[in-house]
């Protein structure tokens, strides 16, 4: 079911926290809300559970109007399913029961074959009998999951589903979500500190800030064509060195002319800052040179801190056959398909181009 978020204020005593947010989620569309700690995340998805009235605006689920400055539609009246950080499942039931619960009403034969569908669907099929305390982590989450989905809510909710998991097991279960969540035709609102796991399981992503939604977007896009320096800066690794816009629109930086690069509102001349992603730098026998400030190996790479002759700081990440120490000189060029440029003057406002 769509669901619509219309300039929704609200707060706590007499302080808002979240400020005339927008947003709108497609039937079977999966989104996000991703922002730094105390941003308003977690307030908004409350508001959409039901649990927070709003102070303006409204939010409807399936074109109903759920939430109002009038009217709050109680949590068990929505059709909304949760998911928590801390699954939450009942320790005395087995999986299956755990699954069944919100089934209660359904005919036995129904909650059966339900109960044995979603417990294919999170790959749990011998597990029926198991009891919580008998699964991994990764595992109760998927029941929890499960479980929230018996009843096909109109909706799916999850708070930081993944952050009590270890880090190497959360990027996979993010993606497992999501072809669970695909596969069920559910739409979805998620809402987490961590990028990489709104990369793993959303089409469509908010980054918040200060009680607001300073850019709603795919991640690919939030990650290529920030709208501010906030999201650039927040999304993925990266510096802004400083450059001047050009005769014929390019920007010149120490590292060379950057094509096509100048924000619209920038005459020639104009100062920029452009934003130099690690992938964006390539190493090379000739170029601008660059100084060696420190070295991290990834595995399959080596992620450098480069000083540049101006004493301008850039990030270069390389095959990790590549193998520079710290304090080498070396030269480096730039590679970048998706420019983003914004102007040093005037401080607003803070658009981007591309
Ligand atoms: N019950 C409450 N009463 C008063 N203030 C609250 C309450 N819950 C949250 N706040 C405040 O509202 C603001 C937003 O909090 P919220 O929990 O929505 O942020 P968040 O982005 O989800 O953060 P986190 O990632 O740390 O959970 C914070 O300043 C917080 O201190």
């Amino acid at each position: 079911m769509q669901l619509e978020v219309d300039n929704v204020t609200l707060g706590y005593g007499n302080e808002d926290v979240v400020h005339s947010v927008s947003f709108r989620l497609k039937p079977g569309e999966l989104g996000c809300l991703l922002g730094p700690s105390g941003c308003g995340k977690t307030t908004l998805l409350r508001a959409v559970a039901g649990f927070e009235p709003v102070r303006a605006g409204a939010i409807r689920i399936g074109g109903e109007t759920v939430s109002s400055p009038q009217s709050t539609l109680p949590p068990e009246r929505r059709g909304v399913g949760m998911v928590f950080q801390d699954y939450a499942l009942f320790p005395h039931l087995s999986v299956r029961d755990n699954i069944a619960f919100g089934l209660r009403r359904s005919a036995r034969s129904e909650r059966a074959k339900r109960v044995s569908r979603l417990l294919d669907l999170i790959g749990l099929a011998g597990y029926g009998d198991a009891y919580p305390h008998q699964l991994s982590g990764g595992q109760q989450q998927r029941v929890a999951l499960a479980r929230a989905l018996a009843p096909k809510p109109r909706l799916l909710l999850l708070d930081e589903p993944f952050s009590g998991l270890d880090v190497e097991r959360r990027e996979e279960l993010a993606r497992e979500v999501r072809c669970i969540l695909k596969e069920e035709g559910i739409t979805a609102l998620m809402v987490t500190h961590d990028q990489s796991e709104a990369f793993a399981t959303a089409d469509s992503i908010g980054v918040m800030s200060g009680g607001e939604i300073v850019q709603w977007d795919t991640g690919y896009n939030l990650y290529h064509r920030p709208a501010s320096r906030f999201v650039a800066d927040f999304i993925g690794q990266g510096e802004l060195i400083p450059g001047r816009v050009n005769e014929s629109g390019g920007v010149e930086t120490e590292l060379g002319v950057i094509g096509g690069a100048a924000p619209a509102q920038c005459r020639p001349g104009c100062a920029v800052e452009v934003l130099i992603r690690p992938d964006d730098v390539l190493d090379c026998p000739t170029g601008t040179p660059a100084r060696v400030d420190a070295r991290a190996f990834r595995g399959a790479d080596f992620l450098y801190q480069l000083s540049l002759p101006s004493g301008a700081r850039i990030l270069c990440l390389t095959h990790s056959h590549n193998r520079y120490e710290v304090g080498e000189h070396i030269s480096v060029r730039p590679q970048i398909d998706h420019v983003v440029a914004f102007p040093v003057e005037p401080r607003k406002p803070e658009a981007l181009t591309r």
